[in-house]
């Protein structure tokens, strides 16, 4: 078989591997390993569905290999192996997991960071080698392939000799540069550090011949070298360790090794459970989104282990969707190895263990609130529509656990505040807990709606999010105090002395109503006088079921079901402009025909809604103009 090129992207890549001045060159061998571990699992899954097959631990490790005269360096594993066609597809093209997308976001601007905190897989190897060849046999095959390049003029692959199912990696270390020692990685002991630091956990014995000294036999100062395969990495998981024994770098190291996320967690929580059930358990509370969060390839879970053996990699059933963005892990040895899926939706210890984490995560995220505030918004900048989507699901029955947890952005303190906090903060005389929806706070800031609530120096919370309005309907009344929007037709608000004034006027100003309403007939269930109204000549306001954002975001989704918000228009009799709707009303019917069609399309753009024809309010505003 001929040369073959590096596809364009993998070839970038490599490119920035070769040249790569980075000092943590040293990652190169956590990925091979974690490669090498990756392909001992797939076997290991293999005899879990075919009963012809059997898993003996003692068949499956990983070796590591020095060749200091030839500056060779093997790893080698038993794992699945890859025939030819995978030698190509795999190692021809960049990774297609973690790195990959996270490429793409980044378009590699800064590559050194990829390499360092993320790692990318096989190509790291070209930081270390000129050469690296690759030799695997394929489970069920009888042939075995090589793969070989340089890393620069593309790839070879040919057929080759190897006994034993698994994959070797040789790689040809790089000849020392007047900066970089690359004979460290010939080094017994530097390589065993290294396994140590990034390594550790993996569940399968990493294996090294280690030069030991010992007496020589019959002597009492002389001493003789001898060669000792040793198991370099500890294998305990870290879930199994003692809180005490782990440091923070511990648990983030992990979560990056995990490929969790591209971020580092807000907070780790460390769970050991003995009782009904027992369960070790590590969850991570991310800070960032992942870029798919929010899209139907995201699946939540946490991994899921009997005793030490990976049985489930995304357990959905341990994750209410609420908490869909927490990682993690959960290891029982009172699961049974061979549950299956639908075995587990039904298992007691599986429900008890969900529960319990489900109250841990909010136990957790309450802390945060109270002790860590900022670090707390930043999480709820990334989750928070998340938390409301859990408020409004299943009918509001979670809304108890987490109606302490959400945040709205305030009008008066110009932050995100929680419900207690507004609640705590009410006058006396104060009967609701006002909101205001729209797309963004600066809009919501000028909706004249706002305007009777404000001045009266009340607060009002901000709906941004499309789900806020459903979330708060299922809430209904926190701390006895019910949720009122300011557009809807009662405030609750006392009025003032000139109220009466006003009732007096409306009742004067009945027939211009009327023949307004009239006018607008079913596109408003009526027209009122303002109450709320300050400055503004007009608004619109709602009076039943649904509100008006309810109506904008009902109305877009897939399944259109055509609701509609009782809307009423709000005129301002204080302003001038009502002077002149007046006017027109007693002398010219058709100006005041233009005028409310002229104010009610102005009330729908303030909203924010579409106006029903733009041609005509575009010549309306003009016919005014001459
Ligand atoms: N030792 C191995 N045994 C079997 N297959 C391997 C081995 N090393 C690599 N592969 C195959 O090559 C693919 C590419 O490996 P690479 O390390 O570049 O990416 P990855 O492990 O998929 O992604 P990432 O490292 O970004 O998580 C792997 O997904 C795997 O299918």
């Amino acid at each position: 078989m001929g040369r073959k090129q590096f596809k364009a992207e993998s070839k970038r890549l490599l490119d920035l591997m070769v040249n790569s001045i980075y000092t943590h060159r040293e990652i190169f061998l956590r990925e091979l390993i974690s490669n090498a571990s990756d392909a001992i699992d797939k076997i290991y899954y293999k005899t879990l569905t075919d009963d012809s097959l059997t898993f003996d631990k003692d068949d499956y490790f990983i070796k590591i290999n020095i060749d200091k005269e030839n500056r060779l360096l093997k790893i080698s594993d038993t794992g699945i192996g890859m025939t030819k066609e995978e030698l190509d597809d795999n190692l021809g093209v960049i990774a297609k997991s973690g790195s990959l997308a996270f490429k793409k976001e980044n378009e590699l601007k800064d590559g050194h960071d990829i390499i360092g905190q993320f790692g990318v897989g096989f190509y790291s190897a070209f930081m270390v080698a000129d050469e690296v060849t690759v030799m695997s046999k394929a489970f069920g095959s009888d042939e075995a392939y090589k793969w070989e390049s340089n890393g620069i003029e593309g790839y070879t692959i040919e057929p080759c000799q190897k006994e034993t199912i698994g994959t070797d990696i040789i790689l040809k270390i790089k000849e020392n540069t007047e900066d970089e020692k690359f004979d460290d990685y010939l080094e017994e002991y530097r390589l065993q550090s290294i396994i140590k630091k990034y390594s550790d956990f993996i569940r399968y014995p990493i294996k090294m011949d280690v030069t030991e000294r010992k007496l020589k036999e019959g002597s009492e100062e002389e001493y003789e070298e001898y060669i000792e395969e040793k198991t370099v990495n500890s294998m305990v998981p870290i879930w199994k360790k003692n809180k005490n024994e782990l440091m923070k770098e511990d648990y983030d190291k992990f979560y990056e090794e995990k490929h969790y996320g591209f971020d580092k967690p807000i907070r780790h929580i460390h769970i050991k459970v003995d009782g009904a059930v027992s369960y070790n358990s590590i969850l991570f509370i991310p800070e960032k989104m992942p870029y798919d969060f929010y899209t139907k390839e995201y699946e939540k879970g946490l991994e899921l282990y009997a005793n030490g053996v990976l049985i489930m990699n995304k357990c959905s059933e341990l994750l209410p969707d609420y908490f869909g963005f927490v990682k993690g892990i959960v290891d029982s040895e009172d699961l049974s190895l061979n549950i299956s899926r639908e075995m587990l939706q039904h298992d007691r210890q599986l429900k008890l263990i969900a529960k319990n984490i489900k109250n841990k995560i909010k136990n957790e995220l309450s802390n945060l609130l109270k002790n860590e505030r900022d670090q707390y918004e930043a999480f709820y900048e990334s989750f928070g529509r998340q938390l409301k989507y859990g408020i409004y699901s299943d009918f509001g029955s979670n809304k108890d656990a987490l109606q302490d947890l959400v945040m709205f952005y305030s009008s008066k303190e110009k932050k995100m505040v929680t419900l207690d906090e507004y609640v705590s903060r009410m006058p006396e005389e104060q009967k609701y807990i006002y909101y205001a929806s729209g797309e963004s706070n600066e809009r919501i800031e000028k909706l004249p709606q706002t305007e009777l609530v404000s001045d009266k120096g009340y607060e009002i919370l901000y709906f941004t999010d499309d789900v806020d309005e459903f979330a708060i309907r299922m809430i209904m009344v926190y701390k006895d105090k019910e949720f009122r929007s300011v557009s809807s037709s009662d405030l609750g608000i006392e009025m003032e002395e000139n109220e009466s004034e006003s009732n007096l006027n409306e009742e004067e100003n009945k027939e211009l109503f009327e023949h307004m309403k009239n006018i607008l007939s079913d596109k408003v269930k009526d027209v009122r006088a303002s109450k709320r109204l300050k400055k503004h000549p007009v608004c619109l306001s709602n009076d039943g079921e649904f509100s008006i954002e309810m109506e904008k975001i009902l109305n877009s989704m897939p399944n259109n079901q055509n609701i509609k918000a009782d809307k009423v228009l709000e005129i301002n009799m204080n302003h001038a402009v009502f002077k002149s709707l007046k006017e027109a009303f007693q002398k010219d019917k058709d100006k005041i025909n233009l005028y409310t069609n002229l104010l009610y399309n102005q009330a729908l753009l303030i909203e924010g809604l579409p106006i029903n024809d733009p041609v005509e309010f575009t010549n309306n505003i003009c016919e005014i103009m001459i």
